[in-house]
């Protein structure tokens, strides 16, 4: 089976800063991979190129053979891309928002109508379809941010940080949502925090330190011992700060 995602050396600068310093991956199609890291490791830096919104790095990437920096357009067509947060356009209703994204997707305007309703219905959005959004808490937000991501019903999706602000029902759901979307024999790279959500539902782990892979496996493949968690495996290779030590000393501000 060939890669769906190809990544070779991919270097990104963001001016003298250096965020990913040769990054190399093959994705197979129909997985489902945790990227994982420290704050300011590069997850959404390697994510935003793969998408096809960055196009300047160093490096080839190709998604289905199509390489991202010469066609970021065919990329965006396969791909559905959900962003941590975005700006949601607070004057629009959720309808509206995404039958502007459906539209920029060549769909139809009954199949957006069609898919917008069904989906959000599913997350419990349904009365809301025509309020404005600036009235929105954080979940609501981003349950509308992920059926536009995947309103184009794309082969490949990339999530960043996709529960977040999501209440533990709808962590649950979208959990779920993601499994399937993997059953029907989509590709999924998500970053996350969650370590436990990354260790339940991934393929494939994969986890970038100062920008560049550190551990690459599935999670029996990572751990050391058993009764490992990802989060204590997380914290070793990351470097085990003392965390009594880091606490004390903030803690401390307050009565030197
Ligand atoms: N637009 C930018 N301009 C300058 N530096 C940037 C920019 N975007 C990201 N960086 C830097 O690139 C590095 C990687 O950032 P990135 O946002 O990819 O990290 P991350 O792994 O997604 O972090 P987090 O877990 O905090 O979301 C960081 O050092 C960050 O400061």
């Amino acid at each position: 089976m060939e890669p769906i995602i190809q990544i070779r050396d991919l270097r990104k600068f963001f001016g003298k800063k250096q965020a990913l310093y040769g990054i190399n991956l093959d994705i197979m199609p129909g997985q489902i991979i945790g990227y994982i890291g420290p704050n300011g490791a590069g997850k959404s830096t390697t994510v935003r190129i793969l998408a096809g919104l960055d196009e300047r790095f160093e490096g080839t990437v190709t998604i289905k053979g199509i390489d991202v920096k010469e066609n970021p357009l065919a990329v965006k067509r396969i791909i559905g891309y959900i962003p941590e947060l975005a700006d949601l356009y607070d004057v629009l209703a959720p309808m509206e928002f995404l039958m502007l994204i459906g539209r920029l997707h060549d769909l139809e305007d009954q199949q957006i109508e069609e898919r917008a309703t069904r989906m959000l219905d599913f997350l419990g959005l349904k009365d809301q379809l025509h309020h404005r959004m600036d009235t929105f808490s954080k979940g609501m937000r981003q349950k509308v941010l992920l059926v536009s991501g995947l309103l184009h019903n794309p082969e490949i999706i990339f999530m960043d940080e996709p529960l977040s602000g999501l209440d533990a029902n709808a962590v649950i759901l979208v959990k779920e949502i993601i499994l399937r979307l993997v059953e029907q024999g989509k590709t999924v790279i998500y970053c996350s925090h969650n370590m436990d959500t990354v260790e339940k539902i991934s393929d494939r782990i994969i986890l970038i330190a100062e920008g560049k892979v550190v551990a690459d496996g599935t999670f029996q493949e990572l751990k050391r011992n058993e009764g490992d968690t990802l989060e204590k495996l997380f914290s070793q290779l990351t470097g085990q700060p003392d965390f009594d030590q880091l606490a004390e000393g903030f803690t401390q501000t307050f009565n030197p």
